[in-house]
Protein backbone atom coordinates (compact mmCIF):
# COMPACT_ATOMS: atom_id res chain seq x y z
CA UNK A 1 0.00 0.00 0.00
CA UNK A 2 1.13 3.77 -1.05
CA UNK A 3 3.27 5.30 1.92
CA UNK A 4 0.42 8.57 1.56
CA UNK A 5 -2.33 5.94 2.84
CA UNK A 6 -0.31 4.32 5.43
CA UNK A 7 0.23 7.88 6.79
CA UNK A 8 -3.79 8.11 7.06
CA UNK A 9 -3.64 4.97 9.22
CA UNK A 10 -3.71 1.92 6.65
CA UNK A 11 -3.10 -0.80 8.47
CA UNK A 12 -2.64 -4.86 8.45
CA UNK A 13 -6.86 -4.65 9.54
CA UNK A 14 -7.71 -2.97 6.55
CA UNK A 15 -5.20 -5.02 4.12
CA UNK A 16 -6.36 -8.26 5.37
CA UNK A 17 -10.73 -7.10 4.10
CA UNK A 18 -9.11 -5.67 1.21
CA UNK A 19 -7.22 -8.26 -0.39
CA UNK A 20 -10.80 -9.73 -2.14
CA UNK A 21 -11.41 -6.06 -3.31
CA UNK A 22 -7.92 -5.44 -5.09
CA UNK A 23 -8.89 -9.17 -6.58
CA UNK A 24 -11.88 -7.17 -8.33
CA UNK A 25 -9.59 -3.99 -9.35
CA UNK A 26 -11.10 -1.45 -6.55
CA UNK A 27 -8.63 0.95 -5.16
CA UNK A 28 -8.90 2.10 -1.01
CA UNK A 29 -8.75 5.35 0.24
CA UNK A 30 -10.19 7.04 3.40
CA UNK A 31 -13.17 9.42 4.41
CA UNK A 32 -12.06 12.70 5.35
CA UNK A 33 -14.86 14.82 5.03
CA UNK A 34 -18.79 14.10 3.99
CA UNK A 35 -21.28 17.10 2.99
CA UNK A 36 -24.38 15.91 1.70
CA UNK A 37 -24.01 13.22 -0.51
CA UNK A 38 -20.66 15.05 -1.52
CA UNK A 39 -17.52 12.83 0.18
CA UNK A 40 -13.89 13.51 0.15
CA UNK A 41 -11.68 10.73 0.53
CA UNK A 42 -7.86 10.56 0.45
CA UNK A 43 -6.58 8.24 -2.18
CA UNK A 44 -3.16 6.72 -3.85
CA UNK A 45 -3.19 9.94 -5.04
CA UNK A 46 -4.34 12.29 -2.63
CA UNK A 47 -7.73 13.89 -2.45
CA UNK A 48 -10.99 13.13 -4.70
CA UNK A 49 -14.65 13.71 -4.90
CA UNK A 50 -16.49 10.37 -4.25
CA UNK A 51 -19.99 9.38 -4.09
CA UNK A 52 -21.74 6.38 -3.09
CA UNK A 53 -22.75 3.33 -5.47
CA UNK A 54 -26.69 2.95 -5.04
CA UNK A 55 -26.34 -0.49 -4.90
CA UNK A 56 -24.23 0.61 -1.03
CA UNK A 57 -27.43 3.23 -0.45
CA UNK A 58 -30.00 0.29 -1.23
CA UNK A 59 -28.20 -2.37 0.53
CA UNK A 60 -26.99 -0.57 4.20
CA UNK A 61 -28.23 0.59 6.96
CA UNK A 62 -27.45 4.32 7.78
CA UNK A 63 -24.92 3.29 10.73
CA UNK A 64 -23.29 1.10 8.41
CA UNK A 65 -22.46 3.96 5.66
CA UNK A 66 -19.38 5.60 4.93
CA UNK A 67 -18.47 7.99 7.73
CA UNK A 68 -15.66 9.72 8.53
CA UNK A 69 -12.64 8.06 9.29
CA UNK A 70 -13.84 4.91 7.33
CA UNK A 71 -11.64 3.02 5.09
CA UNK A 72 -13.50 2.28 2.02
CA UNK A 73 -12.97 0.87 -1.44
CA UNK A 74 -13.80 2.80 -4.97
CA UNK A 75 -13.82 3.01 -8.51
CA UNK A 76 -12.42 5.59 -10.35
CA UNK A 77 -15.29 7.10 -12.63
CA UNK A 78 -14.28 10.59 -14.51
CA UNK A 79 -12.68 12.78 -12.15
CA UNK A 80 -14.85 11.26 -9.31
CA UNK A 81 -14.93 8.14 -7.50
CA UNK A 82 -17.44 6.35 -6.74
CA UNK A 83 -17.37 4.04 -3.22
CA UNK A 84 -18.28 0.43 -3.51
CA UNK A 85 -17.92 -0.95 0.07
CA UNK A 86 -16.89 -0.06 3.34
CA UNK A 87 -13.90 -2.03 4.97
CA UNK A 88 -14.72 -3.90 8.39
CA UNK A 89 -14.44 -1.10 11.34
CA UNK A 90 -12.03 -1.49 13.90
CA UNK A 91 -14.02 0.34 16.26
CA UNK A 92 -16.56 3.63 16.14
CA UNK A 93 -17.84 6.14 18.55
CA UNK A 94 -21.62 6.03 18.41
CA UNK A 95 -24.50 7.48 20.23
CA UNK A 96 -27.78 6.82 21.05
CA UNK A 97 -30.29 8.83 18.61
CA UNK A 98 -31.72 11.55 20.49
CA UNK A 99 -35.33 11.00 20.82
CA UNK A 100 -35.07 6.95 19.85
CA UNK A 101 -34.14 5.05 22.44
CA UNK A 102 -33.00 2.22 20.70
CA UNK A 103 -31.35 3.16 17.73
CA UNK A 104 -27.70 4.02 17.29
CA UNK A 105 -26.41 6.50 15.21
CA UNK A 106 -22.33 6.44 14.40
CA UNK A 107 -20.71 9.45 15.03
CA UNK A 108 -16.63 8.71 13.30
CA UNK A 109 -14.56 5.11 12.63
CA UNK A 110 -11.40 3.54 13.20
CA UNK A 111 -10.01 5.81 16.33
CA UNK A 112 -7.14 5.68 18.21
CA UNK A 113 -8.39 7.89 21.00
CA UNK A 114 -11.42 10.17 21.66
CA UNK A 115 -10.63 13.54 23.64
CA UNK A 116 -13.12 13.93 25.57
CA UNK A 117 -13.68 17.95 26.33
CA UNK A 118 -15.15 20.18 29.56
CA UNK A 119 -15.33 23.69 29.60
CA UNK A 120 -13.97 25.11 32.81
CA UNK A 121 -16.13 28.15 32.92
CA UNK A 122 -19.23 26.40 33.13
CA UNK A 123 -19.42 23.44 31.65
CA UNK A 124 -18.00 20.97 33.92
CA UNK A 125 -19.95 18.18 35.76
CA UNK A 126 -18.30 14.82 36.61
CA UNK A 127 -21.69 13.07 36.38
CA UNK A 128 -21.19 14.39 32.47
CA UNK A 129 -17.88 13.37 32.13
CA UNK A 130 -18.28 9.83 33.30
CA UNK A 131 -20.90 9.07 30.77
CA UNK A 132 -18.87 10.10 28.24
CA UNK A 133 -16.09 7.91 29.93
CA UNK A 134 -18.81 4.79 29.79
CA UNK A 135 -19.50 5.18 26.15
CA UNK A 136 -16.07 5.57 24.92
CA UNK A 137 -15.16 2.69 26.57
CA UNK A 138 -18.43 0.79 25.63
CA UNK A 139 -17.17 1.82 22.14
CA UNK A 140 -13.43 0.17 23.21
CA UNK A 141 -11.93 3.98 22.63
CA UNK A 142 -9.18 4.69 25.00
CA UNK A 143 -10.10 7.93 25.89
CA UNK A 144 -8.13 11.25 26.67
CA UNK A 145 -9.85 13.56 29.09
CA UNK A 146 -9.24 17.44 27.93
CA UNK A 147 -10.49 20.40 30.20
CA UNK A 148 -9.77 23.15 28.45
CA UNK A 149 -10.51 27.16 29.44
CA UNK A 150 -7.93 26.89 32.25
CA UNK A 151 -7.70 30.60 31.89
CA UNK A 152 -10.76 31.42 33.22
CA UNK A 153 -10.75 29.81 36.78
CA UNK A 154 -8.25 30.52 39.35
CA UNK A 155 -7.02 27.24 40.48
CA UNK A 156 -7.61 24.43 37.56
CA UNK A 157 -5.68 21.89 39.35
CA UNK A 158 -8.48 21.69 41.89
CA UNK A 159 -10.67 20.78 38.63
CA UNK A 160 -7.80 18.24 37.80
CA UNK A 161 -7.96 16.59 41.40
CA UNK A 162 -11.74 15.96 41.24
CA UNK A 163 -11.07 14.20 37.81
CA UNK A 164 -8.46 12.11 39.09
CA UNK A 165 -10.28 10.91 42.22
CA UNK A 166 -12.78 9.26 39.98
CA UNK A 167 -10.48 6.57 39.23
CA UNK A 168 -9.89 6.23 35.48
CA UNK A 169 -6.54 5.24 34.22
CA UNK A 170 -6.51 7.87 31.45
CA UNK A 171 -4.70 11.18 31.03
CA UNK A 172 -6.23 14.03 32.16
CA UNK A 173 -4.98 17.50 30.91
CA UNK A 174 -5.58 21.60 31.12
CA UNK A 175 -5.45 23.41 28.35
CA UNK A 176 -6.32 26.48 27.34
CA UNK A 177 -7.08 26.13 23.24
CA UNK A 178 -6.06 30.11 22.72
CA UNK A 179 -2.96 29.47 23.93
CA UNK A 180 -1.04 27.93 20.49
CA UNK A 181 2.16 27.44 22.60
CA UNK A 182 1.14 25.38 25.39
CA UNK A 183 -1.11 23.48 22.74
CA UNK A 184 1.64 22.75 20.70
CA UNK A 185 3.49 21.31 23.69
CA UNK A 186 0.44 19.31 24.23
CA UNK A 187 0.21 17.93 20.86
CA UNK A 188 3.84 16.55 20.31
CA UNK A 189 3.23 14.50 23.27
CA UNK A 190 -0.37 13.16 23.20
CA UNK A 191 -1.05 13.28 19.61
CA UNK A 192 1.01 10.43 18.14
CA UNK A 193 1.76 9.88 13.98
CA UNK A 194 -0.88 7.62 11.47
CA UNK A 195 -3.23 8.05 14.79
CA UNK A 196 -6.52 9.57 14.62
CA UNK A 197 -8.06 11.13 17.62
CA UNK A 198 -11.62 12.34 17.74
CA UNK A 199 -12.97 15.66 19.34
CA UNK A 200 -15.94 15.38 22.02
CA UNK A 201 -17.87 17.31 23.90
CA UNK A 202 -20.66 19.56 24.46
CA UNK A 203 -21.45 22.85 22.22
CA UNK A 204 -19.02 25.63 23.39
CA UNK A 205 -16.70 23.69 24.94
CA UNK A 206 -13.79 24.70 22.56
CA UNK A 207 -13.90 21.91 19.91
CA UNK A 208 -13.48 24.33 17.16
CA UNK A 209 -10.80 26.60 18.56
CA UNK A 210 -8.96 23.40 19.58
CA UNK A 211 -9.65 21.85 16.46
CA UNK A 212 -8.35 25.60 14.20
CA UNK A 213 -5.26 25.81 16.27
CA UNK A 214 -4.01 22.47 16.37
CA UNK A 215 -4.60 22.34 12.69
CA UNK A 216 -3.78 25.71 11.71
CA UNK A 217 -6.56 26.24 9.32
CA UNK A 218 -10.37 27.66 9.83
CA UNK A 219 -13.02 25.59 8.68
CA UNK A 220 -15.29 27.87 9.86
CA UNK A 221 -14.21 31.10 7.71
CA UNK A 222 -13.96 28.02 5.08
CA UNK A 223 -17.29 28.13 5.43
CA UNK A 224 -20.44 25.32 4.92
CA UNK A 225 -19.67 23.87 7.50
CA UNK A 226 -21.41 25.99 10.36
CA UNK A 227 -24.74 26.82 10.84
CA UNK A 228 -27.54 28.63 13.59
CA UNK A 229 -28.75 26.64 15.91
CA UNK A 230 -32.22 27.42 17.48
CA UNK A 231 -30.63 29.65 20.05
CA UNK A 232 -28.81 31.30 17.16
CA UNK A 233 -25.55 30.70 18.10
CA UNK A 234 -23.02 29.19 15.99
CA UNK A 235 -22.16 25.75 16.26
CA UNK A 236 -20.32 23.21 14.07
CA UNK A 237 -22.39 20.87 11.99
CA UNK A 238 -20.07 19.30 9.59
CA UNK A 239 -17.13 16.25 10.24
CA UNK A 240 -13.73 16.73 9.18
CA UNK A 241 -10.78 14.49 9.68
CA UNK A 242 -7.68 16.67 8.78
CA UNK A 243 -3.87 15.83 9.30
CA UNK A 244 -1.87 17.58 11.74
CA UNK A 245 1.38 19.22 10.95
CA UNK A 246 2.70 16.57 13.15
CA UNK A 247 1.28 13.48 10.86
CA UNK A 248 -1.33 12.84 13.29
CA UNK A 249 -4.89 12.79 12.48
CA UNK A 250 -8.07 14.82 14.11
CA UNK A 251 -11.38 14.78 13.92
CA UNK A 252 -14.01 17.07 14.84
CA UNK A 253 -17.81 16.58 15.76
CA UNK A 254 -20.76 18.63 15.87
CA UNK A 255 -21.86 19.31 19.78
CA UNK A 256 -23.40 16.25 21.12
CA UNK A 257 -25.74 17.87 23.83
CA UNK A 258 -27.40 14.75 23.76
CA UNK A 259 -24.39 12.35 24.16
CA UNK A 260 -26.22 9.46 26.10
CA UNK A 261 -25.91 5.99 27.52
CA UNK A 262 -26.17 3.72 24.94
CA UNK A 263 -27.02 0.25 26.25
CA UNK A 264 -27.48 -3.08 24.21
CA UNK A 265 -30.69 -4.35 25.75
CA UNK A 266 -29.44 -8.06 25.59
CA UNK A 267 -26.60 -6.76 27.27
CA UNK A 268 -27.60 -5.43 30.47
CA UNK A 269 -26.20 -2.54 32.67
CA UNK A 270 -22.28 -2.81 32.73
CA UNK A 271 -19.92 -0.07 34.10
CA UNK A 272 -16.64 0.25 32.96
CA UNK A 273 -14.21 0.85 35.45
CA UNK A 274 -10.85 -0.46 36.04
CA UNK A 275 -11.05 -0.79 40.20
CA UNK A 276 -14.73 -1.82 39.80
CA UNK A 277 -14.00 -4.38 37.03
CA UNK A 278 -11.08 -6.22 38.84
CA UNK A 279 -13.20 -6.64 41.93
CA UNK A 280 -16.04 -7.60 40.03
CA UNK A 281 -14.32 -10.76 39.18
CA UNK A 282 -14.07 -11.33 42.84
CA UNK A 283 -17.91 -11.42 43.85
CA UNK A 284 -19.73 -14.38 44.93
CA UNK A 285 -22.70 -13.43 41.73
CA UNK A 286 -21.09 -13.05 38.51
CA UNK A 287 -24.51 -10.12 37.47
CA UNK A 288 -23.71 -8.51 40.71
CA UNK A 289 -24.68 -5.02 41.27
CA UNK A 290 -22.20 -4.01 44.02
CA UNK A 291 -25.12 -2.55 46.22
CA UNK A 292 -26.31 -5.13 48.52
CA UNK A 293 -25.58 -8.48 47.33
CA UNK A 294 -23.65 -11.20 49.90
CA UNK A 295 -20.10 -11.63 48.98
CA UNK A 296 -19.51 -8.63 46.98
CA UNK A 297 -16.05 -7.80 47.17
CA UNK A 298 -16.89 -4.11 45.54
CA UNK A 299 -18.88 -3.32 48.81
CA UNK A 300 -15.87 -5.21 51.05
CA UNK A 301 -13.27 -2.86 49.26
CA UNK A 302 -15.37 -0.29 50.48
CA UNK A 303 -15.59 -0.95 53.56
CA UNK A 304 -11.78 -2.27 54.02
CA UNK A 305 -11.14 1.47 52.63
CA UNK A 306 -9.24 -0.20 49.28
CA UNK A 307 -11.76 1.48 46.89
CA UNK A 308 -12.42 5.06 47.48
CA UNK A 309 -16.21 6.51 48.58
CA UNK A 310 -15.46 8.74 45.77
CA UNK A 311 -15.17 6.09 42.45
CA UNK A 312 -17.89 3.87 44.84
CA UNK A 313 -20.52 6.79 44.75
CA UNK A 314 -20.47 7.61 41.35
CA UNK A 315 -20.55 4.26 40.47
CA UNK A 316 -23.88 4.26 41.91
CA UNK A 317 -25.14 7.25 40.71
CA UNK A 318 -24.35 6.20 37.11
CA UNK A 319 -25.58 2.76 37.17
CA UNK A 320 -29.09 3.93 39.02
CA UNK A 321 -29.34 6.29 36.33
CA UNK A 322 -28.01 3.61 33.38
CA UNK A 323 -31.45 1.36 35.22
CA UNK A 324 -33.84 4.18 34.99
CA UNK A 325 -32.83 4.95 31.01
CA UNK A 326 -33.56 0.78 30.22
CA UNK A 327 -36.90 0.76 32.61
CA UNK A 328 -38.03 3.81 30.26
CA UNK A 329 -36.87 2.02 27.17
CA UNK A 330 -38.71 -1.62 28.05
CA UNK A 331 -41.63 1.08 29.23
CA UNK A 332 -41.54 2.54 25.47
CA UNK A 333 -41.22 -0.91 24.07
CA UNK A 334 -44.72 -2.33 26.37
CA UNK A 335 -46.83 0.76 25.21
CA UNK A 336 -46.18 -0.22 21.49
CA UNK A 337 -46.76 -3.97 21.81
CA UNK A 338 -50.28 -2.45 24.04
CA UNK A 339 -50.92 -0.19 21.24
CA UNK A 340 -50.29 -2.45 18.22
CA UNK A 341 -52.74 -5.26 19.99
CA UNK A 342 -55.65 -2.65 20.06
CA UNK A 343 -55.23 -0.82 16.64
CA UNK A 344 -55.41 -4.48 15.51
CA UNK A 345 -58.82 -4.92 17.11
CA UNK A 346 -59.81 -1.83 16.14
CA UNK A 347 -58.96 -3.04 12.40
CA UNK A 348 -60.60 -5.93 13.25
CA UNK A 349 -63.55 -4.02 14.08
CA UNK A 350 -63.75 -2.08 11.48
CA UNK A 351 -63.63 -4.99 8.78
CA UNK A 352 -66.50 -6.22 10.77
CA UNK A 353 -68.60 -3.53 10.70
CA UNK A 354 -67.82 -2.33 7.35
CA UNK A 355 -66.53 1.43 8.25
N1 LIG B 1 -10.87 31.91 27.52
C1 LIG B 1 -10.96 30.84 26.72
N2 LIG B 1 -11.90 30.81 25.77
C2 LIG B 1 -11.97 29.73 24.96
C3 LIG B 1 -11.08 28.62 25.09
N3 LIG B 1 -11.40 27.71 24.17
C4 LIG B 1 -12.46 28.20 23.47
N4 LIG B 1 -12.81 29.43 23.94
C5 LIG B 1 -13.93 30.27 23.47
O1 LIG B 1 -15.15 29.58 23.73
C6 LIG B 1 -16.11 29.84 22.70
C7 LIG B 1 -16.67 28.53 22.14
O2 LIG B 1 -15.63 27.83 21.50
P1 LIG B 1 -15.89 26.86 20.24
O3 LIG B 1 -14.54 26.38 19.80
O4 LIG B 1 -16.73 27.52 19.22
O5 LIG B 1 -16.74 25.66 20.89
P2 LIG B 1 -17.24 24.30 20.23
O6 LIG B 1 -17.00 23.25 21.24
O7 LIG B 1 -16.63 24.12 18.90
O8 LIG B 1 -18.80 24.53 20.06
P3 LIG B 1 -19.83 23.83 19.02
O9 LIG B 1 -19.33 24.14 17.64
O10 LIG B 1 -21.14 24.49 19.33
O11 LIG B 1 -19.85 22.36 19.33
C8 LIG B 1 -15.40 30.70 21.67
O12 LIG B 1 -15.76 32.04 21.89
C9 LIG B 1 -13.92 30.47 21.97
O13 LIG B 1 -13.11 31.59 21.61
C10 LIG B 1 -10.07 28.70 26.13
O14 LIG B 1 -9.27 27.79 26.35
N5 LIG B 1 -10.07 29.82 26.91
ZN1 LIG C 1 -20.27 -6.99 43.74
Amino acid sequence: MSSLLSQYGWNSHFEQHYTHFFNQGLEAGRVTAINGFNHTIITNNGPSAALLAGTLTNSKETWELPKVGDWVVFKPYDDQCIIIDVLPRQNAISRKLPGKSSQQQVIAANIDAALIIQGLDRDFNLQRLQRYLQQIYQCRIQPVIVLNKQDLVDDPEVYRQQVLALGYNCPVLLTNALDHQQLSDWTSHYLQPRKTFALLGSSGVGKSTLFNALSGTDIQKEGSVSTFNSKGKHTTTARHLVMLPNGSMLIDSPGMREFGLTIDEDEGVNFHHPQIEELSAKCRFRDCTHQQEPGCAVIAAVEEGTLSTTVYRNYLKLIREQYHYQASIMEKKRMEQQFGKLSKQINALRKKRKY
